[in-house]
């Protein structure tokens, strides 16, 4: 018998109903029993179990890459064959932990063991080591994987969690720490930005435009990088009070001192500096919500010439491949911070749309799953 307070029932439409009835034959001991036996399916139903021990594990495979990189083990392994012993001393363990953890990390590819007693990078270690922005990204996540400690607390109460990465990012809006002090930050972004405009230097014209704006720039590296690629752009960057001297640092005496104006505001209540016709948005605006989003796109159509360009690159939800990265990784990890939230490019065409730009273009990136990149015309 319903009762007064329960919801209207809902009519299926077909895609819920094949959903439900694949997951019924799915979730079935003798359909999963049967695929296992069965040729054709064998080698299908182990790939899946594989997929499903991933999701199980994931948490300890993780924990063993961290005493990987936070040790400094992968860089000591580096170009060397290192001794059982010397890896011992190395680490600080009891013998058998060290040989615990030495053959953890084989089996995930992290080192391998050629010769008896002898030690090196195995293939998924030796990637790990010439990729200094993944490493500071597995050292950082320590600090999130403590506000995940208790996923359902996080959950519950985003604001009041006051978590570790709310601390860590100042400029987010439930951040306990003091904002004035030097961004923790910056060297994080430092460190993991060569990946980001690897995905769009040589691919968008910089070239075509004559003033350039890094919204957001951190201490520099962005602009830095394009200013390199592209000799006659001239170019600005905007980010904090606290943060502005970091770049100020960075290009202070350098080729780039004369080519690069310096902007110290917040794009939440100062104006946007004017007379640039290309604005770059580097992870920015997934950090942030709506509102303050489709203000800062406003804000930007207002600033920009006719024709001007606003340069979007980040991580995107609904990267086909990669979807893990978007709504799991980026939802929880933004949650946690308690700011913003991944976004597909379609909802930023749309927000762009109302915000007054006349066109949004996709530019396609060699590593989605690192940043995806949309320019929006006015
Ligand atoms: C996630 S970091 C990205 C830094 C850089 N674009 C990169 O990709 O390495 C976000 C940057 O936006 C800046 N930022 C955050 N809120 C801001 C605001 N209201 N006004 C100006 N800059 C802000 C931060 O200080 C930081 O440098």
């Amino acid at each position: 018998m319903s009762r007064p307070d329960d919801p209207a029932p809902v009519s299926l439409n077909w895609r819920t109903r094949w959903a439900l009835r694949r997951n019924r034959i799915l979730g079935s001991r003798k359909f999963q029993d049967w695929a296992a036996r069965t040729p054709v399916f064998r080698s299908v139903a182990r790939r899946k179990a594989a997929r499903q021990f991933d999701l199980v594990a994931g948490f300890v495979y993780t924990q063993i890459t961290y005493i990987f990189v936070q040790s400094g083990l992968i860089g000591f392994l580096g170009n060397s064959a290192r001794t059982e012993a010397e890896i011992v001393r190395f680490l600080d363990f009891p013998q058998d932990a060290a040989a615990r953890i030495l053959k953890a990390g084989a089996a995930l590819g992290l080192a391998e063991s050629p010769q008896r007693d002898l030690w090196t990078l195995g293939v998924v270690g030796a990637a790990l080591s010439a990729n200094e922005g993944a490493m500071a990204m597995i050292r950082h996540h320590a600090l999130f994987y403590r506000d995940l400690s208790d996923p359902f607390a996080l959950l519950k109460d985003r604001g009041a969690a006051r978590s570790e990465l709310s601390r860590f990012w100042t400029y987010a809006p439930k951040s306990a720490e003091d904002s004035q002090q030097p961004a923790p930050y910056s060297e994080l972004m430092a460190a993991t930005q060569p990946m980001v405009w690897q995905q769009i230097i040589g691919r968008y014209s910089f070239g075509s435009h004559r003033r350039m704006l890094d919204i957001g720039g951190g201490s520099g590296t962005f602009v830095a990088a394009v200013g390199a690629h592209t000799p006659g752009l001239d170019l600005g960057l905007f980010d904090l009070p606290e943060v502005v001297p970091l770049a100020h640092k960075r290009f202070a005496g350098s080729e780039l001192e004369k080519r690069v104006t310096l902007h110290a505001g917040s794009f939440r209540t100062d104006p946007i500096p004017a007379g640039y016709d290309l604005v770059t948005l580097i992870r920015i605006l997934h950090d942030h919500d709506d509102d303050v989003v489709q203000a800062l796109l406003a804000a930007l159509c207002e600033s920009l010439p006719v024709g001007g360009k606003v340069l979007i690159v980040e991580p995107m939800a609904e990267t086909r491949g990669a979807e893990g990265m978007g709504d799991a990784y980026f939802g929880l990890y933004l949650w946690a911070m308690g700011s913003g939230r991944p976004r597909s490019i379609h909802s930023y065409v749309e927000m762009a749309q109302l915000a007054g730009f006349s066109t949004s273009k996709a530019v396609p990136t060699p590593l989605p799953i690192i940043a995806k990149a949309l320019v929006l015309t006015k």
